[in-house]
């Protein structure tokens, strides 16, 4: 299940110039304003004609200016969840949920997914005989996933559906969006502001700006590419590191295997053998020529320069850990007093971590 896009549209002076795949899993849409991320989601949601174009999902033909086709959006079989959940208040969850179902049978014979079970991923089982007006709104923005996933698509579009939720309520819904993800093979149109949920959703990242492709690729790759990290407005550019976890340590930390060497970190609840995935903001990794002894801080790894890139007044450094790449921001200052350059052998001290699930 894939979706293939291949885009050319202009607005007056803006232009829209792009291609990209979208395999199963979580593809974002990430950019700066303006960059043209609604723009391709409308037109794959058949909500606007490109000048010129083809999009494709799973081989079938959606849009094809060149053979004057243009499938119109009831017909695409696309779920939608955007910012504001748009939950009917007449009716109650069930009835919500039973709407996706009852439209599903009605635009396709493929069965929809399954009730109790799309029910016990979301943890909605307790809110079926409530209405809208009475849960919060993360509680609605799960009600409207459940809805989309049970409208039988074969793909999802999700506009910013978690920018109206604070941060906890965010928190609280992206493990269900992720299951959602690792359960259904479906490809999983995502547009996000937010560096954070796209380290922990996507499979697949796709920088967008000023109507052109950046980078694209899985996200790690692009989380470290340097056009991806400088300058991109990315203020939470971060590095994702594989870890295995090896053993909880008496003083009850977990103690990890990255390709460097050792990493402890607390409130691990993983058993040993599992393996994670540890996000890593540049910020938050000072660097140091040789070991640094009798520091507070328990993470220090050893990498290799790759490459510094200017950022404005900082200086992003991008350094071999293992086969994975890990970021750090610095002042041009630090830069030239560690004599940093590419292939220069270096001491990472790790200052914060975070697991990314
Ligand atoms: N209907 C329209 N007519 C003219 N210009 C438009 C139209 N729709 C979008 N644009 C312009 O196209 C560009 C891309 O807009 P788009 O909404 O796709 O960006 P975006 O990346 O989604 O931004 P944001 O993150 O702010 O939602 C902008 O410069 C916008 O002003």
């Amino acid at each position: 299940m894939t979706l293939d896009v291949q885009l050319r549209h202009r607005f007056g002076a803006f232009s829209l110039d792009l291609a990209f795949t979208a395999p199963p899993g979580v593809t974002a849409l990430f950019g700066r304003s303006g960059a043209g991320k609604t723009t391709v989601v409308n037109a794959v949601a058949g909500l606007m004609r490109p000048d010129e174009g083809q999009i494709s999902l799973n081989g079938q033909m959606l849009l094809n200016t060149r053979a004057g086709q243009f499938t119109p959006p009831h017909r695409r079989r696309i779920g939608y969840v955007f910012q504001e959940p748009r939950l009917f208040p007449h009716l109650s969850v069930k009835q919500n949920l039973l709407y996706g179902r009852w439209f599903a049978r009605r635009r396709s014979p493929a069965p929809a997914a399954d009730f109790g079970r799309v029910v016990e991923l979301l943890g909605i089982a307790a809110l079926l005989e409530r209405r809208p007006m009475a849960l919060s709104g993360g509680e609605k923005s799960r009600v409207a996933l459940g809805r989309a996933i049970l409208s039988a698509p074969q793909m999802l579009l999700m506009d910013e559906p978690l920018a109206a939720l604070d941060e906890e309520r965010k928190a609280g819904i992206l493990p269900y969006l992720a299951r959602l993800r690792d359960e259904f093979s479906l490809p999983i149109l995502y547009v996000s502001h937010s560096a954070t949920e796209l380290a922990q959703l996507a499979t697949t990242v796709v920088l967008i700006g000023a109507g052109r492709v950046i980078a694209s690729g899985p996200t790690a790759e692009v989380l470290t590419a340097p056009a991806t990290a400088t300058g991109f407005g990315l203020s939470e550019t971060a590095a994702l590191i594989g870890v295995t976890v090896e053993a909880r340590e008496a003083d009850g930390l977990t103690r990890l295997r990255s390709a460097a060497g050792p990493l402890w970190l607390p409130g691990v609840e993983a058993g040993p053998g599992s393996v994670l995935q540890l996000r890593i903001l540049a910020r938050d990794v000072m660097l140091a020529r040789s070991r640094p002894e009798g520091i507070s801080a328990l993470n220090i790894l050893p990498v290799t320069v790759i490459d510094l890139t200017g950022a404005g007044d900082e200086v992003l450094v991008r350094m071999r850990l293992g086969g994975e790449v890990l970021l750090a921001r610095i002042t041009p200052r630090s830069a030239r007093a560690l004599q940093l350059s590419p292939g220069a052998p270096l001491y990472a001290v790790v200052k914060a971590v975070s697991l990314a699930p």
